[in-house]
C-alpha cells in the first residue's frame, strides 16, 4: 500500500506545527509520512527526495519551513507533483519571512501557500485530502460529512444570549 502524502519540513523544530497537517490527514483516513528535509542543510537529500517522490508513490507533498523558507519552492522545482507550502512561524519575524519566501514563486513553478502556523498546517492536510477526494468518492463523502458536522457545531454555538424586558 503506497502512502499518498509526504509531509516534509526544514527542521525537527517545525514538527509541532507540521504535525497538524498529519492530524488532519489522519482524521480523514489519508496516509502520510513525515520527515525532515532541508534545502539549506541537506541539499543532496532534498534533491534525492524530490526526484524520487513520484516513484515512492506520493501524490501530494506538504512542505513546511520557517524563516528563509526555500524548501517548498525547491521541491516544486524538482517534481511534477503538487506542493502545498506551510509558512512556519519564525522567532524573529513571526512567520512573515516564511510566508513571503514561500508565496512569491516565479511564474511556472507553483506552490499552493497556506496561512502561517498551525492552522495553515492543518488546512494543508485538509486541502491535500480534498485534492485526493476528487478521485475517491468515499473520501469525498467523509469530508462532506465532516464539513456538515462542523457547520452544525458552529450553529449550535452561534446564539450568544439575549435579554428582554417586556
Ligand atoms: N527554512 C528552512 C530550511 C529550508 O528552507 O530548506 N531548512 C531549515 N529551515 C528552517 O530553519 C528554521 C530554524 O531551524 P532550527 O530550529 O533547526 O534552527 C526552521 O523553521 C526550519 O524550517
Amino acid at each position: 500500500m503506497t502512502i499518498p502524502v509526504a509531509v516534509v519540513m526544514g527542521s525537527q523544530s517545525d514538527w509541532e506545527t507540521m504535525k497538524e497537517a498529519c492530524d488532519a490527514l489522519s482524521q480523514f483516513g489519508v496516509g502520510w509520512k513525515a520527515e525532515v528535509v532541508s534545502a539549506h542543510r541537506t541539499p543532496k537529500r532534498l534533491v534525492e527526495f524530490a526526484e524520487q517522490a513520484v516513484d515512492e508513490g506520493y501524490q501530494i507533498i506538504v512542505a513546511g519551513a520557517g524563516g528563509a523558507a526555500h524548501l517548498p519552492g525547491m521541491i516544486a522545482s524538482l517534481t511534477p507533483l503538487p506542493v502545498l507550502g506551510v509558512p512556519v512561524k519564525s522567532r524573529a519575524l513571526s512567520g512573515l519571512d516564511s510566508l513571503l519566501s514561500i508565496v512569491q514563486m516565479p511564474k511556472g513553478v507553483a506552490v499552493g501557500t497556506l496561512a502561517i502556523g498551525a492552522s495553515g498546517a492543518w488546512n494543508a492536510g485538509l486541502l491535500a485530502a480534498q485534492m485526493l477526494a476528487t478521485r475517491d468518492p468515499d473520501l469525498l463523502k467523509r469530508i462532506a460529512d465532516w464539513k456538515a458536522s462542523r457547520a452544525d457545531e458552529v450553529l449550535a454555538d452561534a446564539q450568544l444570549g439575549q435579554e428582554s424586558f417586556e
